[in-house]
């Protein structure tokens, strides 16, 4: 998804440049791998938190009403730059001064000259040139400031997007198309935002300049007003009609948008691509990427044409107005009741008209759009406000760690659940009383993880993923889930992490339902690694040191990680250690193999000393079977080292699994056996199946 701001063409059309925002938004609000590990590792709110704090933004309801909607826009651009602010104000208000005297010393000009006065009608020339300069230079510098103003605002609103789409605990919403869709549209018309409030602005002074003309056309005659007012009203209802289609079209056309994207990126990314060319997939991708950007294109087109009609109508209707009102003053000056200078006056101030009502129609068209846009993110502060569970009995007020944070403390939760029948272990997040070393016995699990009852189906499909599953793993065991492709054991996963919530029953960890735990409380107590990692590109360090935030440059930890994924020699073997940067985003990142990135994903995955859940899920497809075998053994005797957790294994491979405490089946989202491995092995069930099928395979 990208979000680049359009070509700054016009005043109209002027918009900042492209910035690195981008990058970060898109990998933070991506529902992929990024998403899965940023978000149990706590590293999606981050940049995000950093720099919201600076924005002034705050969370809000959402602004029903249009003056809400205004109160809202004129808050954001206010804390955008309140000197630059009223300084774009100032010129605003002297260039409509300059303008509008133009038609006033251009009559004087002409009267003076028609009398003889040769001295006054140079000096009124000069008045009126020097008028006339003014407000174009002014105008210069407005649209200066405002590019400048619109690119800030822009960044701040992208960055409170990221802010509030990281800071929802689950990750489903970045899962649904209509979400999507308004989050895109948002992000593109933030960059807009500000023109938004120079549209309002402009409005005002293109009024109070319309308004000072009608004055100016009543002097010379009433009639006038008539001919040329009665035809503005019309002509900027029309305009404010066709950049409402324009509006509506860009939003109907969002999802085949965002479609042509995806299909556009699969051909030229350099991961997908291989695959696309040799299956000579390409050219079918191309075209159908093609249709959607056709459809896009008609639809747009269509409601272009439409506007550009509507506007056309507008000016047509204006124009008349315009030329009959020229005709009746020259008519009076005829009959003596007006002079040549009023001709002058209406026929400057008639231009004048015509272009301030033209583009008072266009600014009123950008603030419309500019409060519809403020309206979606009115819509993103409640959804993230209203999906953020902070009333929840054991919340943590803290905010997330920060890189820049080191290891300062232990958050108390706000009181324990009613059916907890102990406390809840402390959790660490930095803000808090204490500090994880100081409450080493609050970091296990006396019980496990109890699962009661619990169904998931995925937002916006029908098909129940888990059914009716009751499980208990308890704490200190490592356990195994196994199961044919797509039987749940990702999902399974992910519920347990929190990422998502049961649509019924009840995980409870150490008899505390999880939906009691704060986000970050549960989330800063686990440690996973997932089949779609994440690839962090930063430098190794912090790729592997992300896993544990407050411990992000903490080198010792980020090597004691390493030794536990049995990454050191990886990490040895990079061209500058630690420091050498990963990825195409550097201009001389190293680029790692799958296998790499699994061990540094590992490697982070084992950042946090005591996590109460460790999920390794298929982290190791890369490696052969002995390898993975002996990487999980590793984990698995840490786990026995440190009894206080649950160590959670995904693997279709029988060597791992088999040394696992306790093996849990899944097929098609139910559990249909488990037990340890000489227990299930021995019975006639899928277990025993899929074992021999592998044995088999490798005999
Ligand atoms: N984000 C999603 N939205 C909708 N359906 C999904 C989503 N992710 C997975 N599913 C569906 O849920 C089911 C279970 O998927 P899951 O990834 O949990 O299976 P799995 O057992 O981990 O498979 P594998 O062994 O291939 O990794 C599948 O049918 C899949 O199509």
């Amino acid at each position: 998804m990208t979000t680049n701001p359009p070509p700054a063409t016009s005043p109209e059309a002027t918009s900042p440049a492209t910035t690195s925002t981008d990058a970060t938004s898109t990998e933070a609000t991506s529902a992929g791998a990024t998403s899965t590990d940023a978000v149990t590792a706590g590293a999606t709110a981050t940049p995000a938190t950093s720099t919201g704090a600076t924005t002034g933004v705050t969370s809000t309801p959402a602004t029903s009403t249009t003056w809400g909607t205004l109160r809202t826009l004129l808050v954001l651009a206010w804390h955008t730059d309140r000197r630059a602010g009223l300084v774009l104000t100032t010129f605003l208000l002297s260039g409509a001064l300059s303008h509008g005297l133009v038609g006033v010393f251009l009559r004087e000009l002409t009267d003076a000259a028609t009398a003889g006065q040769a001295v006054r009608a140079a000096l009124w020339a000069v008045a009126a040139g020097a008028s006339l300069a003014a407000g174009v230079a002014l105008g210069r510098a407005e649209l200066a400031l405002m590019q400048d103003l619109a690119e800030r605002m822009g960044l701040s609103v992208q960055e409170e997007i990221l802010t509030l789409t990281s800071s929802i605990p689950t990750i489903e919403h970045l899962e649904r198309p209509a979400y999507l869709d308004r989050l895109r549209t948002l992000r593109e018309e933030s960059w807009h935002l500000y023109f938004a409030v120079w549209a309002l602005a402009l409005v005002v002074e293109h009024t109070a300049q319309i308004a000072f003309g009608v004055g100016l056309m009543a002097a010379v005659h009433p009639l006038l007003l008539l001919l040329l007012g009665a035809t503005v009203l019309p002509s900027l209802l029309v305009r404010g009609r066709a950049a409402r289609h324009i509006d509506a079209a860009a939003e109907r056309t969002a999802e085949t948008t965002r479609l042509e994207e995806a299909l556009s990126e699969t051909i030229t990314s350099a991961g997908s691509a291989k695959e696309a060319r040799l299956s000579g997939a390409a050219p079918v991708l191309d075209t159908m990427a093609g249709q959607r950007w056709e459809q896009t294109s008609a639809a747009l087109t269509t409601a272009g044409i439409r506007a550009a009609l509507l506007t056309f109508t507008g000016s047509a209707t204006f124009l008349a107005g315009y030329v009959s009102a020229l005709g009746y003053t020259a008519w009076l000056a005829r009959n003596s009741q007006a002079t040549a200078g009023d001709i002058v006056l209406v026929a400057t101030v008639g231009v004048q008209f015509v272009t301030q009502a033209s583009r008072l129609a266009f600014h009123f068209g950008s603030v419309t759009s500019g409060l519809r846009a403020v309206s979606r993110l009115s819509w993103l502060r409640h959804y993230a406000t209203t999906t953020h569970p902070n009333t929840t009995e054991l919340s943590v007020s803290q905010p997330p760690p920060t890189p820049t944070t080191p290891d300062v403390g232990t958050a108390r939760p706000a009181s324990p659940a009613p059916s907890a029948g102990k406390p809840v272990p402390e959790p660490t997040v930095p803000g808090g009383a204490g500090s994880r070393d100081e409450q080493p016995l609050d970091k296990h699990l006396d019980h496990g993880i109890t699962l009661r009852q619990v169904s998931f189906t995925y937002p916006g499909t029908s098909r129940q993923v888990l059914r009716d599953l009751d499980l208990h793993l308890p704490a200190g065991s490592t356990v195994a889930l196994v199961g044919s492709h797509g039987s749940g054991k990702t999902t399974l996963a992910k519920l347990l992490c929190g990422l998502y919530r049961p649509d019924h029953g009840e995980i409870l960890v150490d008899h505390v339902p999880v939906r009691h735990l704060a986000p970050e409380y549960w989330r800063h107590r686990i440690s996973a690694v997932f089949q779609d990692l994440a690839r962090f590109e930063l430098t190794a360090a912090e790729t592997v040191g992300v896993g544990d935030l407050p411990r992000l440059h903490d080198f010792t930890a980020v090597a004691t990680a390493l030794t536990r994924a049995d990454a050191t020699d990886l990490m040895a073997d990079l061209p500058h250690g630690p420091a050498t940067e990963l990825g195409d985003t550097f201009e001389h990142g190293v680029r790692l193999s799958g296998g790499q990135w699994q061990k540094l994903a590992l490697a982070r995955a084992s950042m946090r000393d005591a996590p109460l859940l460790l999920v390794l899920d298929e982290p190791t497809a890369s490696l052969d079977a002995p390898a993975e075998s002996a990487v999980f053994a590793r984990y698995a005797e840490a786990a026995r080292r440190h009894p206080g957790a649950v160590t959670l294994l995904i693997t279709h491979r029988f060597p791992t699994v088999r040394m696992a405490d306790l093996i849990v089946v899944l097929d098609n989202g139910r559990i249909v056996q488990q037990g340890t491995h000489a227990d299930l092995v021995t019975l006639p069930g899928p277990y025993a199946d899929l074992h021999t099928i592998q044995r088999d395979a490798f005999t």
